[in-house]
């Protein structure tokens, strides 16, 4: 048969012979008529398959710039005839294929309705409940990313059926949102331009524009926003990575102590409020409460900042709770008196009302009398009232300057307690909780010291401790346990220190140790002491025997140089004995 090279005379020799042959026109029959009469080598039919395996992959591929880059580097393979290679690429072009097309929306406009979505209020889903779903979705899209789109629209879609308002969410949601897409990233391979395009998005649109009360750190979004744009291909994103996973812990911990403030500050504002009843029974009270919630919010704020407040509150608080008491039965102390002064100014008038009405019938009488005998009997009568009325008017005298007295003394008395009250807030020098010294109590103390050392030239070491993992024992044991694990821990520092050193509660779970007269080796020994006896002297919680460890800093105090500048020190040192695994004392 002559050999022919037109298509169209291919197609339509094809249908004539499946005609004349009587064969079934199917299109695994006709493609067999057509190559015989192509007349196309084996090789020829397996690349013409492959060609049209390619076209409809290029056809599928869309806008999907991954797949395009695995079609073409098919192309290639097919092309070099490295048919061993063949097989991986086309598993690699399925691949990039289908994490594209099975996604229901991009992975950008997933993110932008996300955020959006989760920002907006809707009654019927609050943002607890938000939470708890989107949570559900990310522990079950078993790292499939075309499982997690799909899950994600699906939800986004149900927040988005009912009434909403709009409310700005937190950057920490946003920030999480993007954290998931880079994890998500990393476990299934998704495209990283696509990748790219929505981590630049979420940066600019979702997370700077939330950062407004916080510069410097918006400045760094938009910083990282611009390391992501030069992101130029697969491997330069995951040398990028760390840098953004860097740059989340360092959110993470923005947002943790945000919440943390957030937290404090409310319970502040909430003891203040409850207290109200308390407090007003001098206007004065009022005003230097609310002085004192003017003065922190005037500051920046800072969890040492806002405990001290609320500390200070607390104890102030309870100390007026019981000087009120006492000047709440001083006054009504004096309320009796009064009554009772009135009552009696009461009875006098009356009986000497009644006194003049006698008087007065006894003038008529003696005027109708004409006798001695009856003007006698009219004069005994007289004398005899007139002896019971100055009775009357002695025994109210006497009740009188009693009442009177008592009455300065109640008065006195309510001055007096007014003047304590008074006086107290600037008093208060310990923490109600621990009996440790507070702030206030430590400033105090640390002059004394100082001075002290100044005097005579002996060494004055400081030391800063912090409990490790109290948060994780709050939530475990409950706060009121971890209120008993504080009281424990003083009393332990308490029963070891020398009389002459002393503790305070800093903030929190950090305590300052004063110690007097002490070099550094000295104070180590000290803190080794408190240490080895706190796993001796275990906290009990519910006959369970409970290890509190601590780490701390420990420093000289200069002889000219500031508290804030000796604590700054310690707390440095503190922290890099957490950092090195807590439970240890470093020095510096
Ligand atoms: N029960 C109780 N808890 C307090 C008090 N003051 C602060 N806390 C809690 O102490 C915890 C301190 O937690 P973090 O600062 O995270 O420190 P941590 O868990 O000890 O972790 P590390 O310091 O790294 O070992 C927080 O959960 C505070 O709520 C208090 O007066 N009573």
């Amino acid at each position: 048969m002559e050999k022919l090279s037109n298509p169209t005379d291919i197609a339509r020799e094809t249908l004539k012979q499946l005609a004349l042959r009587r064969i079934v026109p199917s299109p695994d029959h006709y493609e067999a008529i057509y190559h015989e009469i192509a007349q196309t080598s084996d090789d020829e039919r397996q690349h013409a398959g492959l060609k049209e395996l390619i076209q409809a992959l290029e056809g599928l591929s869309g806008q999907n710039p991954e797949a395009k880059r695995q079609v073409e580097q098919l192309k290639r393979i097919i092309r070099k005839e490295e048919w061993s290679n063949l097989y991986d690429q086309l598993i690699r072009c399925f691949n990039a294929q289908s994490s594209q097309s099975e996604l229901s929306k991009t992975w950008a406009d997933l993110i932008k309705d996300l955020i959006l979505q989760w920002d907006l209020r809707n009654p019927a889903y609050p943002p607890s409940r938000k939470k708890e779903a989107l949570d559900r979705v990310l522990a079950n899209f078993g790292n499939n990313s075309t499982e997690l789109n799909n899950k994600l629209v699906g939800l986004i879609g149900s927040w988005s059926e009912t009434g909403v308002e709009n409310n700005v969410s937190p950057a920490s949601d946003v920030a999480a949102a993007i954290n998931d897409l880079t994890l998500s990233t990393e476990t299934t391979g998704i495209n990283w331009q696509d990748w790219r395009e929505s981590t630049v998005t979420a940066l600019e649109v979702g997370l700077a524009a939330r950062l407004l009360h916080n510069p410097d750190l918006q400045q760094e979004t938009l910083t990282i926003a611009n390391e992501a744009k030069a992101v130029g291909n697969q491997a330069d994103m995951e040398k990028w990575l760390p840098r953004l996973r860097k740059f989340w812990l360092k959110l993470e911990l923005q947002n943790d102590q945000e919440d943390r403030l957030a937290d404090g500050l409310m319970r502040l504002l909430r003891l203040l409020t409850d207290n109200m009843a308390e407090i007003v029974i001098d206007d004065e009270w009022v005003r230097g409460q609310i002085a004192v919630i003017q003065t922190i919010m005037a500051q920046p704020l800072d969890m040492r900042v806002l405990y001290d407040a609320e500390a200070g509150l607390k104890e102030v608080l309870f100390k007026q709770s019981q000087v009120k008491h006492s000047l709440v039965e001083a006054q009504a102390a004096l309320k009796n008196m009064l009554t009772s002064f009135i009552d009696r100014l009461g009875l006098i008038s009356q009986s000497t009302d009644n006194y003049h009405a006698k008087i007065t019938q006894y003038a008529t009488k003696i005027e109708a009398a004409n006798d001695l005998v009856s003007i006698r009997h009219v004069m005994e009568d007289l004398m005899q009232d007139t002896r019971s009325m100055q009775i009357d008017v002695l025994r109210s005298r006497d009740d009188l300057l009693e009442a009177r007295k008592q009455a300065d003394l109640a008065h006195s008395r309510v001055i007096e307690l007014e003047k304590e009250l008074t006086a107290l807030s600037d008093k208060v020098r310990e923490d109600q909780l621990t009996g440790a010294l507070n702030r206030r109590g430590l400033e105090d103390a640390y002059q004394i010291e100082l001075a002290r050392s100044q005097r005579s030239n002996a060494p004055f070491a400081l030391s800063l401790l912090d409990i490790d993992n109290f948060k994780k024992l709050n939530d475990n044991l409950g706060h009121a346990a971890g209120d008993k694990a504080l009281q424990h821990l003083v009393q332990v520092v308490k029963d070891l220190l020398r009389p002459t050193d002393t503790v305070a509660r800093y903030g929190g779970e950090e305590f300052v140790i004063l110690m007097p007269n002490t070099n550094l080796e000295e104070g180590m020994l000290v803190m080794q002491r408190v240490q080895r006896e706190l796993t001796k002297r275990f906290f009990m919680h519910e006959n369970e025997k409970v290890l509190i460890t601590f780490s701390a800093g420990l420093t000289l105090a200069g002889v000219d140089e500031n508290r804030d500048a000796v604590l700054a020190r310690a707390d440095g040192a503190m922290y890099l004995a957490k950092k090195s695994g807590k439970n240890r004392v470093e020095t510096v």
